[in-house]
């Protein structure tokens, strides 16, 4: 593991914001730490960096116990979301500062190689003598970023090195960032609130919320089997539906319910995602519901049906052009709609489970 953090905490004031938090980051891989504002994402990386002392608990660098080393013992590199670039320095300069410092101080002939290569991997070569001021702000973070790989750093930290520059950027540098870390593959921890964000740069993702763990795991699996209702609709748009609801479905002679869902009488909820339901226009055999179609909007590829129930309950459902063209379906019209999929949180059992009906 290149990274191990056990039992984590942190006050402020009277304020938990670090609530026991343990995980472990293995040699190699990129993971992000993804959760709402508020939920101790900095401070953990803060902390594994030795920005900020913990109250208890263990960090852990490459196996070797990091608690009482300095930031610069712990061989972390630090890319904040505002660039910290010397403004005075060229572009060469900012990259070859930590090699410059460095004790003992590499060959000048070395320092100078290094650079040109790291320039080289960020896409800046040909801007190496320009200041920080005559660069773009996606430039300005590959260089931050160019910067805290010079010293070679054990483990690279990211905190929402994106989070100040617009979508468009954004978009670009995420795919940039996952294709530069399959080339030089330092172990990665990366802050953000943003799931897309993490889904498309990460190999792991590690969901946090109000200082304490979900759920760790590789995004996709997260998605299909979302541990807690917390990771259930933080991650993409879902229909929470009451347990009334859904014994309200008409009961299809084929499919039966699975029953245990629809009558637990505790605090139950049941999950459908958007894009986990079948529209018809008769009924076939599945349960379903009687739905109006309230809205259809159309978005590119996919279009996007508000629905009604019987009973007032509102579905947000998403089908493909395709699907909906071929139903020619129209706004105010009545179908029948039923879930392919869904999540069943139990109280008493206190996890997820997915049903495929
Ligand atoms: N130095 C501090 N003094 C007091 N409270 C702090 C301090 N640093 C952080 N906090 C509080 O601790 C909580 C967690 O903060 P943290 O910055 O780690 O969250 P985050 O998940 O990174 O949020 P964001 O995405 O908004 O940066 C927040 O409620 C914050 O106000």
């Amino acid at each position: 593991m290149a990274i191990a953090v056990r039992n984590l905490t942190k006050r402020f004031g009277t304020f938990q914001a670090v609530g026991g938090v343990s995980f472990e980051v293995p040699a190699g891989e990129l993971v992000a730490l993804l959760g709402p504002s508020g939920s101790g994402k900095s401070t953990i990386l803060r902390i594994i960096a030795g920005l900020e002392p913990a109250d208890s608990g263990d960090v852990e660098i490459t196996g070797e116990d990091a608690s009482n080393l300095s930031t610069q013992q712990r061989g972390v590199g630090f890319v904040f979301q505002h660039y910290a670039l010397f403004r005075h320095m060229t572009i060469r300069q900012n990259v070859a500062f930590g090699l410059q410092v460095q004790k003992p101080r590499p060959p000048a002939s070395e320092i100078k190689a290094r650079v040109e290569e790291l320039l080289e991997l960020v896409q800046l070569l040909v801007h190496a003598d320009r200041y920080p001021s005559q660069l773009s702000g996606g430039q300005r973070q590959r260089v931050a970023l160019a910067r805290a790989l010079a010293t070679r750093p054990k483990v690279l930290l990211l905190d929402e090195p994106f989070g100040a520059l617009d979508a468009k950027v954004r978009d670009e540098l995420r795919t940039w960032l996952r294709r530069l870390h399959d080339e030089v593959h330092v172990t990665s921890l990366f802050v953000t609130h943003d799931q897309q964000e993490a889904f498309e740069v990460a190999d792991q993702v590690i969901v946090l919320n109000k200082g304490k763990v979900e759920q760790m795991g590789p995004p996709q699996e997260l998605y299909e089997h979302p541990a807690t209702p917390f990771v259930t609709e933080f991650l993409g748009s879902v229909n929470v539906l009451r347990a009334e609801t859904v014994l309200g479905m008409e009961l299809g002679d084929e499919v039966p319910l699975p029953l245990d869902v629809a009558n637990s009488n505790d605090n139950s909820a049941v999950y459908v995602r958007p894009h986990d339901f079948e529209i018809t226009r008769q009924s076939n055999g599945r349960p379903a519901w009687s739905a109006r179609i309230r809205k259809l909007i159309p978005l590119g590829g996919l279009v996007r049906l508000d629905l009604t129930l019987l009973d007032g309950t509102t579905l947000n459902v998403q089908l493909t052009r395709e699907r909906c063209l071929q139903l020619a379906l129209v706004d105010g019209e009545d179908i029948y709609v039923s879930p392919k999929d869904w999540k069943v949180f139990h109280e008493s059992k206190r996890f997820v489970e997915n049903y495929v009906i």
